[in-house]
């Protein structure tokens, strides 16, 4: 086995409309550098990665072993050093960067030679949904449809003329926590009225008509009314951008980070005045990510 690099990219899942169906990868990295050993080590160097004393504790090893496991491969004994700029439980998509990493990692350790559809499949069978995991596997928007009975169908949008800033605040929310507090059914109405907020978003993109996108995205209603307490500043923050002028201001996936999608040419001069608002938040201006998941052999 040659040594390699597999880097995966933070995602942004839902952008308003598109629970649990859109994710927009972010230029934010989980990276695994991978030699064979005659051990395992894992060694992290961030501190945004969870504390892990025993390697089959480890949530990506875990994934990686499942993986070979249901292949019928053993996964042979690694040296994984792991780095990440992602931060965890902040609705940054840091479990679905770990599903890929791991799944990758049983893939190139054990020459499973899956395709990107395959990968795709084990790791919305893992997280539930493909969004997040979507994204950070193929880079760009990602508007997708699973359900348990049919594999993912998946579109791609790979540019986007706007600029984007998320605020990430200190404390943590765990997806569960935030899906906990939403219905498990919506009449009909609600649903249809949901849905053609989610068509004409998607439209507008596809026609790059942003303030239009940005007037849908904060109308969603599968969503972001249910979990609007959970997440702090979540109407202030909305309205500073607004006077800003973005064009719209929404929950990154299940929160509690929030993002704000700017006219081009705009977002330092706002990120900046939104710091300066929003002191106690760590306030980035990120790109998309085009590529997705990336592995380089040494
Ligand atoms: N690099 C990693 N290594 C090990 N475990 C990880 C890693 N990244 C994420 N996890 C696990 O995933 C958990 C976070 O997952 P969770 O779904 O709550 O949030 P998220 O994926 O960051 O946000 P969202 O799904 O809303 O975008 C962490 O608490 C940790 O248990
Ligand atoms: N679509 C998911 C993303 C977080 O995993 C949610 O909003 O719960």
């Amino acid at each position: 086995m040659n040594n390699f690099t597999i880097s995966v990219p933070a995602s942004s899942a839902n952008i308003g409309p598109g629970f649990d169906s859109l994710g927009l990868a972010l230029d934010l990295y989980l990276t695994l550098t991978v030699s064979e050993n005659d051990a395992w080590k894992i060694y992290q160097q961030s501190l945004l990665l969870p504390a892990c004393n025993n390697y089959t504790d480890h949530f990506i090893y875990q994934i990686a072993q499942h993986t070979a496991t249901q292949y019928g491969k053993e996964l042979p004994t690694c040296c994984l050093t792991i780095d990440s700029s992602i931060p965890l439980a902040r609705g940054l998509g840091s479990s679905a960067s770990a599903i890929i990493a791991g799944i990758e990692l049983a893939n190139q350790c054990c020459q499973l030679h899956l395709s990107k559809e395959e990968k795709l499949q084990l790791a919305t069978e893992q997280e539930g949904h493909p969004d997040n995991v979507g994204a950070a596997l193929f880079g760009g928007l990602v508007i997708t449809n699973y359900n348990e009975d049919t594999s993912v169908d998946i579109y791609r949008i790979d540019q986007l003329n706007i600029d984007m800033i998320i605020f990430i605040p200190q404390d943590e929310l765990k997806t569960e926590a935030a899906r906990n507090v939403l219905p498990d059914t919506y009449s009909r109405a609600h649903a249809a009225q949901a849905s053609s907020i989610g068509n004409v978003f998607i439209a507008a993109l596809m026609n790059e008509d942003y303030p239009m996108a940005g007037k849908m995205m904060e109308k969603d209603i599968f969503h972001e009314p249910y979990r609007a307490e959970l997440i702090p500043n979540y109407a202030p923050i909305k309205q500073k951008a607004n006077e800003l002028g973005a064009y719209g201001t929404v929950i990154s996936g299940a929160g509690p980070t929030m993002i704000s999608f700017f006219p081009k040419g705009t977002g330092t001069q706002n990120k900046q005045k939104l710091q300066a608002a929003f002191p106690s938040y760590n306030i980035q201006q990120r790109k998309m990510d085009s590529t997705g998941l990336r592995v380089e052999k040494k």
